[in-house]
């Protein structure tokens, strides 16, 4: 069995009076990608600052790489890297220029710096670009020496704090690459997400956040099944989503739907019939509490 990268138990976080993080359970598998979703004012950075040793919590525990976050601050530490909103990239160095400064601040010498700077831009696809000033690089491409950045030092555990957010879908998708590649690699990874479709794509296991607790978590594929095997979708006759049902997909449970709609519909409307998306998962967990009592 695999051995767990990040354990956390009733993790607690208040400014002054709002609870942000209300009793955070999670283990996240090593090796693995576990995405944390939720959307804006989460607590997603509150959760990725406090298991990056940058917070400290108010109540609960956390491990990360077996050292506890408090008593081990220091072997976490060495344990990590982080990329986030403020990543220690400086906008008027070239991208070589920010990578050897950050392979000599993290202890090697002039001629393993080289190596391993020429290794990280291949890697990032940014050798083409490595003598340019960062502050010129698209979204796509400082995305990219971010990540190169806080991989210099070779850490089992990996925190991304939004990764992609402001890409276009194809910079977002070779990011991803990068991001399974490391996953393949060994290093844990854990990135938060406010895109339902990059925690379906890129995670072995996403947690909802809403509310200051984790509302659901599994596979993409659990989660799914837990707002039913499919949806009744009813489109008005200019194609607009005018309500959907769960449904198990029985001829029972359609005709039954359906004949509760009898007369309160117009006879124009149309049905559809389809899987549900995370987007209806992230949806139902995040807006109507009872849901998720009802997919239990
Ligand atoms: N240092 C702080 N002092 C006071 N309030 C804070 C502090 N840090 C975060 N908050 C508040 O805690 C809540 C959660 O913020 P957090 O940044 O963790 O959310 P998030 O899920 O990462 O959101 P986003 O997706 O917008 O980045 C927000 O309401 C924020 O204003």
């Amino acid at each position: 069995m695999r051995n767990n990268a990040i354990v956390t138990a009733g993790l607690r976080k208040s400014f002054g009076s709002q609870t942000v993080l209300d009793g955070i359970d999670l283990a996240v598998p090593s090796g693995t990608i576990f995405a944390l979703l939720g959307p804006n004012g989460a607590g997603k950075t509150t959760l990725i600052n406090i298991l990056s040793t940058l917070t400290k919590p108010d109540g609960g525990t956390a491990a990360v790489n077996g050292h506890d976050i408090i008593a081990g601050r220091e072997a976490v530490k060495r344990s990590i890297s982080l990329t986030g909103q403020f990543a220690a990239v400086d906008d008027m160095l070239t991208a070589k220029e920010n990578l050897l400064m950050m392979c000599r601040l993290s202890g090697c010498t002039s001629a393993e710096a080289r190596i391993r700077t020429a290794e990280l831009l291949k890697r990032f696809e940014l050798t083409a670009s490595a003598s340019k000033l960062v502050k010129t690089f698209s979204g796509g491409m400082r995305r990219r020496i971010d990540l190169a950045v806080s991989l210099v030092a070779s850490r089992p555990v990996l925190f991304l704090d939004e990764p992609t957010t402001g890409l276009d879908t194809v910079s977002r998708r070779a990011l991803w690459d990068m991001i399974m590649e490391l996953r393949d690699r060994g290093i844990t990874i854990f990135l938060t997400t406010q895109y339902l479709e990059e925690a379906d794509q890129l995670a072995d296991r996403i947690a909802v956040i809403a509310g200051g607790r984790i509302v659901a978590s599994g596979t993409a594929k659990e989660l799914k099944a837990r707002v039913g095997d499919e949806l009744i979708e009813l489109h008005d006759a200019d194609g607009e989503v005018l309500a959907s049902f769960p449904t198990d997909g029985s001829l029972q449970h359609i005709r039954q739907t359906l004949n509760g709609l009898a007369g309160k519909v117009s006879p124009e409307s149309r049905i559809m019939l389809r899987k549900p998306s995370m987007d209806d998962v992230f949806v139902a967990l995040t807006t109507t509490p009872q849901i998720e009592e009802a997919v239990k």
